[in-house]
């Protein structure tokens, strides 16, 4: 998921249309859904929200109505293959003081929370989002205090009670009607959030925003921008005064999940001070010296990506093997991503929809074709019989990435381990399911150090490891999968109305 946040210095000028440009930077972080809230004149909230592109769910008339100079914005990915409308976010509670949320990530001990609202808190979680949970979560800390109006103190003392009962990856933005604008880190910095300011000359004002790739403060031209910290929050008051910064609870660790550099994040994003688009050229070269070990840089004769994100790699690794590089696959740039179809039959036709290999580039070669990754297997698959039936004589399938043999559990909705083709298979294994003539994986030492910086070498790798940096709750893993499994069967067969408590725009 991507999320954003605004703040105008200018309460007269809408915050909303820069909501919706910015949420077409972030479109990449989640095609499922997407809503914008604004908070206007008098503490009058105002949403949009809905499934289907920023584009599609952001109609003018309904941008008209988003009044208020602050707001946040959501891009919603499923975590658990969940598509239901009621999902959607950014997600409203009226009590304390009227608060709306934008969630990126995911709880691991969502159970319990449940628990702890029903039971004694008595807050009622309508969906099985567990971002709705979150806001609970803070609503109920913030209310505690029972003051009349909140200070800044009292919502980092809220804060304190989410980073005590919350565990998982979570970076968030937040209004408080009419008082302002608030982001938060989880104290392992998992997902991505940034800060920035826009200084303003003719009326020596600064405006702020809260984004989750650095790509959306640039292209707003907020340039001053840095990365908000694992356990820190902020809070920027309506007027736009000075913004304040407070380091809530101490880092568990700064462990970025490197799924964001393996193919999440856009390339000309900076997350946590690392280029994503360098970590993709050294996964290149390090891919590279893989393919020279394992299959002798002699058999191959052409190196193509697998479009779109692997194509950084894939070049890189062309040119330190020192083979031509060859676009052999054109992608029809108006079929939308395959890998995020809800069901399987779907994903397979979908990729000849999507992909056509030219023959000339593949007859009686050996090509190598590099792809980010591999998780299921069945694009992948799809891809290399693309490619023998386009002649090749043979093909070897290079990830930028290692085996995948675990769940992703903090909002990247990869598969469940079952589905996983590297899951409890060898290499040799896998290359025989993926019909090649070999299978090539980066190493995980290889990847780490592809993305480590100075400051930061250590990552969320559980995906790789079966080892999570907030470790899960008992039964988690069980109930993720249930989860999944009745999703699934939601989006198979639809009911005929998804029918939940949020309004049809
Ligand atoms: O470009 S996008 O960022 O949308 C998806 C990039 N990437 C493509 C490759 N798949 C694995 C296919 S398969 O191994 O599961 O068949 C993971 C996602």
């Amino acid at each position: 998921c991507g999320v954003l946040g605004i703040a105008l210095a200018d309460q007269n000028q809408a915050a909303a249309p820069e909501l919706f440009d910015g949420s077409l930077f972030l479109q990449h972080r989640g095609q499922d859904a997407a809503g914008i809230s604004t908070c206007g004149k008098g503490g009058r909230l105002y949403q949009c929200k809905g499934n289907g592109m920023a584009r599609d769910v952001f109609t003018r008339q309904r941008m008209a109505g988003l009044q208020g100079s602050m707001g946040i914005a959501h891009l919603r990915y499923p975590t658990a293959g969940s598509s239901a409308n009621s999902e959607a976010q950014p997600f409203y509670v009226n009590s304390p003081y009227g608060i709306v949320m934008s969630h990126n990530g995911n709880l691991v001990n969502t159970h319990s929370l449940r628990r702890y609202m029903d039971e004694t808190v008595h807050r009622h979680i309508n969906t099985d989002s567990d971002s709705e949970l979150l806001l609970n979560v803070f609503a109920s800390e913030l209310e505690k205090h029972n003051k009349y109006r909140v200070n800044q103190e009292d919502i980092f003392l809220a804060l304190e009670g989410v980073y005590r009962l919350c565990r998982g990856g979570y970076a968030c933005v937040a209004l408080l009607a009419g008082y302002g604008l608030f982001g938060f880190r989880d104290p392992n910095g998992i997902r991505p959030l940034l800060f920035g300011e826009r200084f303003n000359k003719e009326t020596n004002t600064k405006d702020y925003m809260l984004a989750s790739e650095s790509v959306v403060l640039k292209a707003h031209g907020f340039t001053t921008f840095r990365d908000v910290l694992p356990g820190e929050a902020v809070i920027i008051p309506k007027e736009c005064t000075e913004p304040i910064f407070k380091q809530v609870v101490q880092p568990n660790s700064y462990r970025p999940d490197i799924f964001e550099y393996v193919y999440f994040a856009r390339p000309d994003s900076i997350l946590d001070g690392i280029s994503v688009y360098h970590t993709r050229l050294q996964m290149g070269i390090k891919l590279a010296h893989r393919v020279e070990k394992i299959v002798g840089r002699e058999q191959i004769d052409v190196v193509m990506s697998v479009p779109d994100t692997a194509r950084t790699a894939a070049l890189q690794c062309a040119i330190e093997l020192n083979k031509p590089y060859r676009e052999g696959f054109v992608k029809n740039r108006y079929v939308g991503r395959t890998f995020i179809m809800p069901n399987q039959k779907e994903r397979v036709s979908s990729v000849r929809k999507k992909l056509n290999a030219m023959e000339s580039e593949f007859k009686d070669k050996n090509v190598l074709i590099v792809d980010d990754s591999i998780v299921r297997g069945t694009t992948s698959r799809e891809i290399i019989h693309m490619a023998q039936d386009a002649g090749a004589k043979k093909v070897f399938f290079a990830s930028a990435a290692p085996p995948i043999r675990y769940n992703h559990i903090y909002g990247i909705d990869l598969a469940d381990t079952k589905a996983l083709v590297a899951y409890d298979k060898t290499d040799e294994e896998i290359c025989k399911e993926l019909h090649c003539d070999a299978v090539i994986y980066q190493s995980l030492e290889d990847l780490v150090e592809c993305c480590s910086s100075d400051t930061i070498n250590k990552f969320e790798v559980g995906v790789f490891t079966g080892n999570y940096v907030t470790g899960v709750e008992e039964g988690y893993l069980k109930e993720l999968e249930e989860l999944r499994a009745r999703n699934k069967a939601n989006a198979d067969h639809k009911a005929e109305v998804d029918i939940g408590i949020h309004n049809f725009g």
